[in-house]
């Protein structure tokens, strides 16, 4: 698994770099990182029970949020460009126990049609189980749009 890098995560970003899924600089975020393997992107996260909704249970909007996030960075590592979610379809299959410890998160692209991608997601809990699933459609910006209004650097930005 190759790590991908984080470009944004610079000390001159520090205030204005709050995405609340992957600015390491965000106290109240999730504050993910990346991993690429052939043609899935990968994140792992260890929730707190701060994260719950019922108790014990990962809080579906967290768990939708990991979902999308990861559709998020595919489009920018994959399509070299950057999008915006403009749908999303979640499945919660099982239950996700928070005292299952780190969740993994797997992204695929499926499809490009015009501007439109479509990524299929899913969330694995500790054992390994796939709790969830999500089919989202990402509206993809050319790449000049995306480094001019989206602060896309440009795909070697996200390598060593
Ligand atoms: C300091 C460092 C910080 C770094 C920071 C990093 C953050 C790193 C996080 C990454 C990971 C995020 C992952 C979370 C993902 C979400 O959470 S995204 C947020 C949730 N989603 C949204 O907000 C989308 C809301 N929906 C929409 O904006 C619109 O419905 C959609 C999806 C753009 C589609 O709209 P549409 O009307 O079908 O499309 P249209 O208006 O034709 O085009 C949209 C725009 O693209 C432009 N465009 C499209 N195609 C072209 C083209 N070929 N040439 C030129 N312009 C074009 C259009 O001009 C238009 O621009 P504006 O008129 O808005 O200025």
């Amino acid at each position: 698994m190759k790590k991908i890098r984080n470009p944004w995560k610079e000390p001159k970003n520090i205030g204005e770099y709050n995405c609340f899924a992957c600015s390491p600089y965000n106290s109240s975020g999730l504050q993910l990182e990346f991993w690429e393997n052939h043609d899935e992107l990968i994140t792992k996260w260890n929730p707190e029970r701060s994260y719950e909704g019922w108790i014990g249970v990962l809080h579906g909007g967290i768990q939708a949020t990991l979902l999308d996030e990861i559709g998020g960075w595919l489009v920018m590592v994959k399509l070299k460009t950057a999008g915006v979610t403009s749908n999303m379809q979640v499945s919660y299959l099982k239950p996700v126990k928070v005292s299952k410890g780190e969740v993994t998160v797997k992204g695929k692209l499926e499809s490009v049609e015009g501007r439109i991608a479509k990524i299929s997601a899913s969330l694995y809990d500790g054992d390994g189980e796939e709790c969830a699933k999500a089919e989202l459609s990402y509206f993809v910006f050319p790449e000049n749009i995306a480094k001019a209004r989206y602060q896309y650097p440009g795909i070697d930005a996200f390598y060593d």
